[in-house]
């Protein structure tokens, strides 16, 4: 962990409400804070519809608080506009969707260099840089492949590695390691580790506590708030304004 890296993301009070069944609103988050800062990665956990989703697409700019902000790179999300946002997204942050989210009538190669192609980036320049992430996951091999000649495992490194490509500060995963057995999961979070130390930060969300350990510190989410926030060296204990 970088001990006073610079913020990466910064929520404060976020709030979201989504409006439901016969007008009763479920308030999924309810004045969430967090900070994470450069070389920091954060697990997220909690039970079923505690909002660690929800909580994982404020910060990734994929919806809008409520009520609250959620500034990024020093860009405020939560006040821009959705185009700005998208360029956000495909310029800073990285995103292991739970569903992989990979297009099936891509190559491996082309999944990982999208989000560089949509912003402009040369083919060439595209291409080198998800070769790149591929090789850092281990799967340059398959680059050529199409997901569906991919095992679960393979196609979840493929979705890591478009996460990872290009200068991406911010790596969101939510249950990046789901559909995996407990040694795959493991490499995962060494990958997710790896990228956030070599200059990154990261948010994860897992059922998992023994891939929790992986992060510097776990934040509980219990009914849209944050109940506890455990670090290795400080379990369980109650920490102020994080
Ligand atoms: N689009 C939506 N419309 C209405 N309610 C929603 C919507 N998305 C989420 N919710 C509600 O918000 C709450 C938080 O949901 P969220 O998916 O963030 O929980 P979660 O902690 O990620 O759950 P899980 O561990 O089961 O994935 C739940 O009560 C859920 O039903």
């Amino acid at each position: 962990m970088t001990v006073g890296g610079a913020v990466v993301v910064d929520a404060r009070d976020v709030v979201r409400r989504y409006p439901g069944l016969g007008g009763v609103a479920v308030t999924a988050l309810d004045g969430v804070s967090l900070t994470v800062r450069l070389g920091e990665l954060v697990a997220v956990m909690g039970p079923s519809g505690s909002g660690k989703s929800t909580l994982l697409h404020m910060l990734g700019g994929l919806d809008l608080p409520t009520a609250g902000t959620v500034t990024v790179t020093g860009t405020e999300l939560s006040g821009a506009s959705r185009a700005q946002r998208s360029r956000a997204r495909r310029r800073r942050i990285g995103y292991v969707f739970q569903d992989l989210n990979l297009i099936p009538s891509l190559r491996a190669i082309e999944n990982v260099s999208l989000p560089l192609d949509l912003d402009g980036v040369a083919p060439r320049e595209a291409q080198s840089a998800a070769r790149d992430a591929l090789r850092a996951v281990g799967v340059d091999h398959l680059a050529e492949r199409f997901p569906d000649a991919l095992s679960g495992g393979q196609q979840q490194r493929v979705a890591i590695a478009r996460a990872l490509v290009g200068p991406r500060r911010l790596l969101l995963a939510d249950e990046p390691t789901g559909a995996l057995d407990s040694v795959t999961g493991e490499d995962v979070m060494t990958l997710l580790r790896d990228r956030v130390d070599a200059g990154a930060a990261g948010v994860i969300v897992t059922h998992d506590a023994r891939l929790a350990a992986w992060a510097d510190r776990t934040l509980y989410l219990e009914d849209g708030r944050v109940v506890t926030t455990s670090a290795p060296d400080e379990p369980e204990s109650l920490l102020e304004g994080v």
